[in-house]
């Protein structure tokens, strides 16, 4: 579990120990009888990608509302600069820079990019009585906003449901960063999209990073982890299976993680013991012949 194929020490982990931007404490959340969460510690540092794995219905989803303000955890603790909160809504999440960018993306369509970009947050210039758009401040904002991350779209005036599904998500990333997150959570942001497209989000998420943030990836996919990743948090029903710095984990053990390792061990382990017991009688459906007949 410990093959190693990163320099150890690297300097996310060094940071991680000074000061978390974002910490849980042995967070748990049930719901009446369901019990979604149990026990999660997590430490997200400033500049670093942190991955949250695990498969359907492991408790990812819960664990982001509960980051992002729209959950109360049951129990543990949820800190943010060293400090204790307890957020009673996204907007509280946000106040303090921990920002959301959600499969869905919160969109519309058929706006211009910019018009998206400033979206629930639009400028706004007096013209006498009036307080109007301010659309020439929010078009050159955008514009170099966009250009800033190295997010190069041939049209900001194109609407937003023409741009690939990848473009979108940067767009989101660029505007979550814009607005001022310090701790960006992606929401599975590259599961509909293809090899391409999801080369184009991983290399924004690398760009949140190196901008100093700290990204929370979620993802079913090890690989797309692995490519960014810094740091690796593997859920499973509800607890964390697995917590480890990329200088102690390596691909290999990371897929072998997400394929259910330890259970897909206990099979073939049983596979291997079937195989080595003597032959036994061989069913046989053929007319005539029932599983006494055997031809040895
Ligand atoms: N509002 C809710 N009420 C009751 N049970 C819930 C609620 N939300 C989640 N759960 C349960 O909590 C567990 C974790 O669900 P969650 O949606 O967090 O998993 P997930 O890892 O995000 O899965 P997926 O990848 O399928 O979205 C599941 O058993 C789910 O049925």
């Amino acid at each position: 579990m410990t093959s190693t194929n990163a320099e150890p020490d690297a300097p996310a982990d060094e940071g991680r120990e000074a000061a978390p931007l974002l910490e849980l404490d042995g967070v748990g959340k049930s719901f009446g009888n369901i019990r979604a969460l149990d026990g999660i510690s997590l430490r997200v540092g400033a500049g670093e990608v942190t991955c949250i794995l695990g498969d359907n219905g492991a408790g990812k989803s819960t664990l982001i509302k509960i980051i992002a303000g729209l959950y109360k955890a049951s129990s543990g603790r949820y800190l943010v600069d060293g400090e204790p909160v307890d957020f009673s809504s996204p907007r509280q999440a946000l106040d303090r820079g921990i920002a959301t960018v959600y499969q869905d993306l919160a969109m519309v369509p058929l706006m211009p990019v910019w018009r998206n970009f400033f979206l629930g947050s639009e400028l706004r210039t007096s013209v006498g009585p009036f307080r109007m758009l301010d659309s020439a401040r929010m078009r050159r904002i955008a514009d170099e906003e966009l250009k800033k991350m190295g997010i190069d779209l041939p049209d900001i005036e194109a609407p937003v449901g023409n741009l690939s599904g990848g473009q979108r998500q940067v767009v989101a990333i660029a505007r979550a960063v814009y607005f001022g997150a310090r701790v960006l959570i992606l929401d599975e942001p590259t599961a509909a999209l293809g090899v391409k497209q999801s080369g184009v989000v991983l290399k924004y998420i690398k760009a949140a990073r190196d901008a100093g943030l700290g990204v929370i990836f979620i993802t079913h996919n090890p690989h797309h982890a692995y490519l960014v990743g810094d740091h690796f948090a593997v859920i499973k029903l509800g607890e964390m299976e697995l917590d480890q710095p990329r200088s102690e984990l390596s691909l290999d053990d990371l897929t072998h993680h997400m394929a259910g390792g330890a259970e897909l061990d206990a099979l073939q382990h049983e596979l291997k013991r079937e195989e080595e017991t003597p032959e036994v009688a061989p069913l046989r459906g053929a007319e005539g012949e029932g599983p006494d007949v055997q031809k040895l």
